[in-house]
């Protein structure tokens, strides 16, 4: 495949290896550089689009891919409140998009699991849920886009909380996330129940970003040819 890299950083460079790896073709490298050579790429040239960028930039290029006939598999976070705006535009053009706040197949195991623990503990209320996140000191975002997934994942068992919130800003009804950033760690996801008396933990620990790399690998291998907006449910049949 011709694979089309928007964001060559730590993402886009792992990506890359892989991608050569398995033989696939790359046909451009995009950075803030040498942005603007987007508009040379079509569903001509391009067979997909793997898209890693920026918070401030990830809608624009999903946009520019869904405008132009190429399929366009994103990983980009930080970016949810234009979420909507780019499923319909996906609609509009008849485009493909694939989207996962996180692709390795762990994480989205643990979303799973995550989903089920909280439907069962919701009955016990003396359990306090919090979420916790630890990543490099390079993170543009918080709290991480997969610590926001886990927290919708919580909040469909847990009506009487009223969204989520970074520690520092929550109260009562909302659903705690907590963000460190410390040298040199991956992605570290912890989910916690806590009473006086004890706690519960479900927690994913990436140790390099392969994971997440042979993830978005696979989707871009898996969608062209399919129409709409896609996650990672829909690859994995989770
Ligand atoms: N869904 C998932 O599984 C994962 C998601 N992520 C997310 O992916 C994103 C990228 O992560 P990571 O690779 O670690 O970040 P890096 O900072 O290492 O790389 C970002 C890359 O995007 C480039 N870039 C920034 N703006 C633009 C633009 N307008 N057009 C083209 N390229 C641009 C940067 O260029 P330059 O260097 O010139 O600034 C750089 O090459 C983040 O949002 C992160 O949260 C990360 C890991 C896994
Ligand atoms: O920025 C990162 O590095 C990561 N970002 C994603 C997120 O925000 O959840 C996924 C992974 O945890 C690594």
């Amino acid at each position: 495949m011709k694979i089309l890299l928007i964001g060559y950083g730590k993402m886009g460079k792992t990506i890359e290896e892989l991608a050569l790896a398995k033989g696939h073709e790359i046909v451009g490298k995009l950075t803030h550089e040498n942005a603007g050579q987007l508009s040379g790429f079509n569903s001509t040239n391009t067979d997909v689009a793997i898209e890693f960028t920026h918070p401030e930039a990830a809608f624009d290029n999903i946009s520019y891919c869904l405008k132009n006939g190429i399929p366009v598999v994103s990983g980009s976070t930080g970016w949810q409140n234009r979420f909507a705006e780019a499923s319909e535009s996906c609609k509009e053009n008849n485009g493909s998009f694939f989207y996962a706040s996180n692709f390795s197949i762990g994480v989205n195991l643990f979303f799973h699991f995550n989903e089920y623990i909280a439907s069962r503990m919701q009955q016990y209320p003396d359990y306090a849920v919090q979420i916790k996140e630890i990543h490099h000191l390079q993170k543009v975002d918080k709290p991480s886009g997969t610590a926001i997934t886990a927290a919708e994942g919580i909040l469909k068992s847990y009506p009487e909380l009223n969204g989520w919130a970074l520690e520092e800003n929550a109260t009562d009804e909302k659903l705690p996330i907590i963000s460190e950033r410390l040298e040199n760690v991956i992605g570290t996801h912890v989910v916690r129940y806590a009473t006086a008396i004890d706690e519960i933990e479900l927690s994913h620990v990436a140790h390099s970003r392969t994971g997440f790399a042979s993830g978005a690998l696979m989707a871009a291998e898996w969608l062209p040819g399919r129409k709409g907006v896609f996650g990672m449910k829909d690859l994995l049949n989770l």
